[in-house]
């Protein structure tokens, strides 16, 4: 099992997440927060109230997440299209695998990075959702401290399930959306290469960024059931399950409910994916 593309896929993963972490919390909190008008609302609301520090919240974990989380995609991607196909990632080039088997590889690493993801990225939320000032006073201290007091008070509080509330929802919209991502940054990156050589750095940057905008586009719906899922809990059980809070969300604000967040899903999944596709190729590339 080739090793380089579990790391390859943590340090571009982490890469990524930098450049795109307040584009996501700004997203958080229009889809579980009802205070803003909209995306300049929010960000203008979130500077003036708790400086640009605002928008890095609940960013410590994710990237130490980020190495298992993206390493386990790329990682269990590459190594079941060598199961499947029996090709390395450099012999893909000269024998390119079918659309089919690498929506099976980028669904498997989907599902399973989902798992690895779920307790990060709830604790992520409950932290972007702290709309505290920095500057604390005692009437306004957050409910949570840090990203391992915020896990302790919800061992504490919800039990150790409480760590993967929004999971179902989580597995729901990375899966499939997955497999898409890696086929369209697959297509996109054939579509502008001649036969049987690597894809060229701006190949890789357009491909990665429009892999990242349709998977996202797509995740949409389900990203905002999974945020208002983990926010679920904090004040008591707003939602009986998922298909409740579909439900609820859909009668209270209509189906525009499901595409909170796409503007903003799309804009940061550009450079944060063309970011990871180029430093994961030239990885690879670098050691091979
Ligand atoms: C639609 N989804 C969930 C994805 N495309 N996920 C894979 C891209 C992950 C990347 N670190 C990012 O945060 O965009």
């Amino acid at each position: 099992m080739p090793v380089e593309e579990f790391v390859a896929g943590w340090i571009s993963g982490a890469v990524g997440l930098v450049l795109g972490h307040p584009f996501d919390t700004v997203k958080v909190r229009l889809q579980t927060q009802s205070t803003y008008q909209g995306i300049v609302d929010c960000v203008v609301k979130t500077y003036r109230h708790e400086s640009v520090l605002g928008f890095f919240k609940g960013m410590s974990f994710p990237i130490a997440s980020v190495a298992l989380v993206n390493s386990v995609l790329f990682g269990v991607y590459s190594n079941t299209l060598l199961a499947l196909t029996a090709t390395s990632h450099q012999e893909r080039r000269a024998q390119p695998p079918s659309y089919t088997n690498i929506f099976i590889a980028g669904c498997t690493g989907g599902l399973l990075q989902a798992y690895c993801l779920a307790p990060f990225d709830l604790i992520k939320v409950r932290l972007q959702n702290q709309t505290e000032p920095r500057m604390q006073i005692a009437s306004s201290m957050p409910r949570y401290r840090g990203p391992v007091h915020c896990a302790a008070s919800i061992l504490r509080e919800e039990g150790p399930q409480g760590l993967f509330r929004g999971s179902w929802a989580l597995v729901l919209r990375d899966t499939p959306t997955l497999g898409m991502y890696f086929v369209t940054y697959e297509g996109l990156c054939r579509q502008y290469t001649p036969e049987g050589q690597n894809p060229s750095s701006a190949t890789v940057l357009v491909a990665g960024g429009f892999a990242g905008i349709a998977s996202w586009i797509t995740a949409t719906p389900f990203d905002v059931i999974k945020s208002r899922m983990q926010m679920d809990g904090l004040k008591g059980r707003k939602y009986g399950g998922m298909l409740d809070c579909m439900a609820s969300s859909f009668r209270q604000e209509g189906i525009g409910v499901f595409f909170k967040g796409m503007t903003l899903n799309s804009a940061r999944a550009f450079p944060v994916n063309a970011a990871t596709f180029l430093s994961y190729e030239y990885l690879l590339r670098l050691w091979r």
